[in-house]
């Protein structure tokens, strides 16, 4: 599937605005946005503060419902259906990455990946098991550990594996550099990297750390609303 295809089977925004705030007092947070990310691809969104990058991933996410536009996962409108068809295709098809991980802190690194299984309840369609995850991303002798016992960037590579249990189509990750070191940066990122193109996942990382975006496919600015190709 190309990047320019009309029905992608990754992420496709089209046309997407988001105003925030009532009457007078509102942000353009998003203005005309248009994005596709194939399958397999792995796309980074920079940009200033406040320029709207946390609510494209929201957007793009089904958190936030746009003013105007559409959005596509895996080639379903995540737009349409009821609440609870907007969760569950919400649940099949999109991981979630948060900056420092957002792990529970009761459960094992294992543990931490049952339950999107489970919420997902995907009829045919399996995730990879946790175990085999988990080696996949180096932490086969962590697994059993809670994340107290983790360092910060074992901890994310928790995240980003339980971002992938249910074989999602879509991976979104907000920040995942922002607690760690420069080498545990790079780790991390290439780690992502590499996961979402040999599951054939199109990811989209926001982040502010420039250093890593050599590992990406391509790169996006977000200014005031405003989404352009940086390269
Ligand atoms: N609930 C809200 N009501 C009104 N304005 C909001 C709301 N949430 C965010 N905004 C505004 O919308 C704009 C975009 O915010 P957003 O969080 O998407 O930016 P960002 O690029 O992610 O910023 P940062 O890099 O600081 O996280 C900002 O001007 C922000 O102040």
């Amino acid at each position: 599937m190309s990047a320019t295809s009309t029905t992608p089977d990754g992420l496709a925004l089209r046309g997407v605005s988001l105003r925030l705030g009532d009457g007078e007092e509102y942000v353009q947070a998003l203005d005309g946005v248009d994005l596709t990310v194939a399958r397999g691809e792995f796309a980074a969104v920079v940009g200033p503060s406040g320029a709207g990058k946390s609510s494209l991933l929201a957007v793009a996410g089904g958190l936030t419902r746009p003013t105007s536009g559409t959005v596509t996962v895996a080639g379903r409108d995540l737009l349409a259906g009821s609440r609870r068809d907007r969760a569950r295709l919400r649940r099949e098809e999109i991981g979630f990455v948060f900056q420092s991980g957002n792990l529970i802190p009761a459960l094992t690194a294992a543990e931490q990946l049952v339950l999107p299984t489970r919420w997902a309840g995907r009829g045919g369609r399996r995730g990879p098991g946790a175990r085999t995850l988990l080696a996949d991303l180096g932490l086969a002798d962590k697994a059993d550990r809670r994340p107290d016992r983790l360092s910060g960037g074992e901890r994310q590579r928790v995240g980003i594996a339980r971002a992938l249990v249910t074989a999602p189509s879509l991976v979104l990750a907000d920040e995942p550099t922002a607690s760690l070191d420069r080498a545990r940066s790079h780790e991390v990122v290439a780690l992502l990297a590499r996961e979402a193109r040999a599951r054939n996942v199109a990811a989209v990382m926001v982040t502010h750390d420039l250093d890593v975006l050599a590992h990406c496919d391509t790169v996006y600015e977000m200014i005031d609303g405003r989404l352009t190709r940086a390269q």
